[in-house]
């Protein structure tokens, strides 16, 4: 459960199962705050700190941070967008047991600041802001100074990351227990700055009760399904994946897909090509292997080697018939399914016999498993989801979600902010990965490396999260000036690190 993001909602679940434990809430938020202090003790250096407190429980961890930095000798100045005496519970105690001095946020001037801290709005954040707050928080953006937000900055939310009316761009933020989506969503994720998670006495145990369904890609979420080589392990036990060639004259997006499989841990590789491809993809391949698939008749004495376990088609692969003939075969033999690029556009104008030919397949895998991994960028999922993408109002996480349930499959709706969700409604949002990312072929590599995960035997959601977080970390390993074919050369560090 260390991966999981609490929803504001499961947040408060949390808080109010800790306090019906016993914790008394004013306990909690002494503990916040002495967490936003240290943070803001190391950010403001000796300087004088301003603290921005709104009408909730965040202006509440403003006023017991103010009153433990005074305690500590600290200069500091509060700007409050409502007066004490128009608090409430905890931050009304906290407040009350303030006794520095007080003044309204029309009167707060960042460049009178070493840092700002913004406790205006947190997790309760219900509307756009505007106003006073809207303001003060322009001001805070418009000006050099450090700012560090209390739980989230102030605009952002929590559930989806999205900035409402304004927002402030923190450089550092510190969140309780578990972060939210709206700390890895983007825009949310960029005005967070440096996150810190502090532990204020909330016990893991609450979880068990709020069962959150929302996590962040990463080897707290996928490490104990993932499958690594066996010491004894024959390189069939590893999966045997294919990946479909387009014709002669575009078959580098499956040559990069079939090179990150192997280099993703799949057993043994193939690449399928038509006759006219056959020569060019064999001049250029060595440890994959090839073989001639004219048409669907071919690919069916194919499908009948059931090592074959695992497909991806799309990479350069064309977006006509023939990828929805072939996407429809493999599904029809109950294999697993990367569709990516041309094989996603294929079904543009019959997204249904995709998703009918996915729900089939997962019925007839154990535990209905999904055997169809959907990847697409923001434009494919438009061709197969336009009712959804023209939606007010959805975000990254309610899209891919959404998707998912209705397509029978894991989608893995690419992005700076990835979501891989499942049918079943968990879904995961990945945070690795660097602005280099966005060249020609990642894509194809990252078909490649979901591919060899579900070779391997590891669960289609699972699979896809630690395929999309491993793509991120070889972008990381490799650094600036990265070009796809860098990112399979880089999986080994990855794994170094995950296997010790
Ligand atoms: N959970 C935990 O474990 C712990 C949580 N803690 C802290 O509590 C925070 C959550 O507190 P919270 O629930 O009081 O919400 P918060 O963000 O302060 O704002 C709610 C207030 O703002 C108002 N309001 C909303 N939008 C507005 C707008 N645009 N413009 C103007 N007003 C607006 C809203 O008004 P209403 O919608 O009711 O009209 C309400 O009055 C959390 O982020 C963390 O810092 C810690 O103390 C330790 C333990
Ligand atoms: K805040």
């Amino acid at each position: 459960m260390d991966a999981a993001l609490l929803t504001p909602e499961e947040m408060g679940a949390a808080d109010r199962a800790t306090i019906a434990a016993g914790t008394p809430g004013i306990l909690l938020m002494e503990r916040a705050a002495a967490a936003v202090a240290a943070a803001a003790m190391r950010l403001s250096g000796d300087g004088p700190i301003a603290l921005l407190a709104g009408p909730g429980n965040n202006g509440g961890d403003a006023y017991a941070a103010a009153a433990l930095l005074k305690s500590a000798g600290r200069a500091v100045r509060l700007f409050h967008l409502v007066a004490k005496e128009g608090l409430a519970g905890d931050a009304a105690i906290a407040a009350g047991a303030y006794d520095g001095p007080a003044e309204t946020l029309s009167s707060f001037r960042p460049g009178d600041f070493a840092l700002v801290v913004d406790g205006l709005f947190g997790a309760g954040l219900a509307r756009p802001l505007e106003g006073e707050a809207a303001a003060a928080v322009d001001r805070a953006n418009a000006a050099p100074v450090k700012v560090l937000a209390i739980d989230l900055p102030s605009g952002i939310s929590g559930a989806t990351g999205a900035v409402l009316g304004t927002a402030v761009k923190a450089d550092a933020t510190v969140t309780f227990f578990r972060r939210k989506p709206g700390h890895l969503l983007e825009p949310g994720r960029s005005y967070c700055g440096e996150i810190t998670v502090a532990d204020i006495g909330i016990s893991d145990d609450v979880l068990d009760t709020i069962a959150p369904t929302t996590f962040e890609a990463g080897p707290a979420l996928f490490q104990g399904r993932l499958k690594v080589p066996a010491d004894a392990g024959h390189k069939y036990d590893r999966g045997h994946a294919v990946v479909f060639s387009g014709p002669a004259h575009q078959t580098g997006a499956a040559r990069l897909a079939a090179t990150a499989a192997l280099r993703g841990g799949a057993g043994l590789v193939t690449v399928f090509a038509p006759a006219s491809a056959v020569l060019v993809v064999a001049a250029q391949l060595t440890a994959v292997m090839l073989r001639r698939c004219d048409d669907a008749a071919e690919l069916r004495e194919r499908l009948a080697d059931d090592r074959l376990n695992v497909f991806v088609l799309g990479p350069g692969f064309g977006a006509g018939d023939k990828a929805r003939d072939f996407a429809q075969a493999v599904l029809g033999a109950g294999r697993r399914l990367v569709l990516d690029a041309d094989g996603i556009t294929a079904f543009k104008d019959e997204p249904q016999a995709l998703f009918a030919a996915a729900g089939e397949a997962a019925r007839g895998r154990p535990g209905g498993e999904p055997a169809l991994v959907l990847t697409p960028h923001a434009g494919e999922f438009k061709r197969l989801f336009p009712d959804l993408a023209a939606e007010d109002g959805l975000s990254k996480l309610d899209l891919a979600r959404r998707a998912a349930a209705r397509a029978g499959a894991v989608v893995v709706l690419k992005g700076r902010d990835t979501v891989i969700a499942a049918p079943d409604g968990r879904a995961a949002i990945n945070a690795s990965g660097t602005a280099w990312l966005a060249t020609a072929g990642t894509g194809d590599v990252l078909a490649g490396i979901v591919a060899a995960q579900l070779a391997q035997g590891t669960p289609s959601f699972e699979a896809a999260a630690a395929g999309v977080w491993m793509h991120g970390k070889a972008a990381e390993a490799f650094g600036p000036g990265l070009i796809a074919e860098d990112l399979p050369q880089m999986l080994p560090k990855v794994f170094a690190g995950l296997c010790g």
